[in-house]
């Protein structure tokens, strides 16, 4: 019989006690029979990180969690947990990052710029044989085949988003903030079996977001339903907010499966013409409410018992 995988949590040494724990990784253990892995981690007085392996991993497959929101002081000892249980013999070392970092940079928009999407996926790629995400932001490449050279699985949020609106929401009008979230609320609104609106957005800015005004003025007696999937500074949900507020909507229900939540955005959400601000725990804050555990789960299992 197959040993069962190992599991570290590797979001266990990037979250202060005061943060919202992440479950994704206890739940995976759950879901899969996993075993715990142990890790030390911690830094040398000059900053440099310490790393030691206490779990044996010889032949055994591997799976470190990763929430990839703030990347780049997760990053190295991403690497270098994934590099060390290489040579300590694991036999397959995948990276479970729910929320995939480093996917909005897709172009040089201007000239000199890095388009770190390609960079950060040709890094990750030398070091995992296997990479599952939920929902990445694809918007000008069509799949992660384009810039990962590993085996990958991209998982969608939308049947466990439909789930929750179909058990929390009264009459739903599901809104998609711009023409990028058409693919998004497009299914969840099939999968929840209610009508859907694309808004139109123009950014000028990394603050500087408008949203066009819609034609609700059938919808009135329905719950605006905002889907995203991702929630950064806020501006896209507020911007929107504001105009479905003006076109006196009822206040909305903003759901975001990757909720980044930079500066204020979480304040400022909460203090908008909304009724409830809701994530997935792909990245760990008080708004987590959909647990993607089971839909990860089932996508690992297909390749923990593939060759
Ligand atoms: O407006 P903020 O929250 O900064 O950014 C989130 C938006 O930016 C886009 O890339 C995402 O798809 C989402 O619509």
């Amino acid at each position: 019989m197959n040993k069962p995988p190992i599991i570290f949590n590797l979001d266990l040494f990037f979250e202060s006690a005061e943060d919202t724990p992440s479950t994704i990784a206890d739940n995976l253990i759950e879901e899969l029979g996993a075993v715990t892995g142990h890790l030390d981690y911690r830094h040398f007085p000059d900053g440099e990180s310490y790393l030691r392996v206490e779990s044996e991993v010889n032949g055994q497959d591997c799976l470190l969690v990763c929430s990839l929101h703030d990347p780049n002081p997760k990053f190295l000892p991403l690497i270098f947990t994934a590099e060390v249980l290489r040579e300590l013999g694991a036999k397959r070392i995948a990276l479970v990052a729910p929320y995939l970092s480093y996917m909005r940079q897709d172009k040089r928009f201007k000239s000199g710029e890095c388009i770190t999407s390609r960079h950060f996926a040709s890094l990750v790629s030398r070091s995992f044989d296997f990479l599952v995400t939920v929902d990445p932001h694809l918007h000008r490449y069509q799949s992660l085949d384009e810039i990962y050279g590993l085996k990958s699985l991209v998982l969608q949020s939308a049947p466990s988003v439909a789930q929750w609106i179909t058990q929390q929401v009264y009459k739903p009008l599901l809104l998609g903030p711009d023409s990028e979230s058409e693919q998004w609320v497009a299914e969840v609104a099939r999968l929840a079996d209610a009508p859907f609106e694309v808004l139109e957005k123009v950014r000028s800015g990394d603050l500087d977001v408008e949203v066009s005004v819609p034609h609700v003025d059938q919808y009135l007696d329905h719950t605006p339903v905002l889907v995203d999937d991702i929630i950064s500074s806020g501006r896209t949900l507020l911007n929107t907010l504001e105009h479905l507020n003006k076109a006196g909507m009822q206040p909305a229900v903003c759901i975001g499966t990757h909720g980044l939540f930079g500066a204020n955005a979480w304040e400022l959400l909460k203090a908008g013409p909304t009724q409830k601000v809701v994530t997935s725990n792909s990245v760990p804050h008080p708004s987590n409410a959909i647990d993607l555990a089971p839909a990860l789960a089932e996508g690992l299992k297909t390749w923990l018992t593939g060759s």
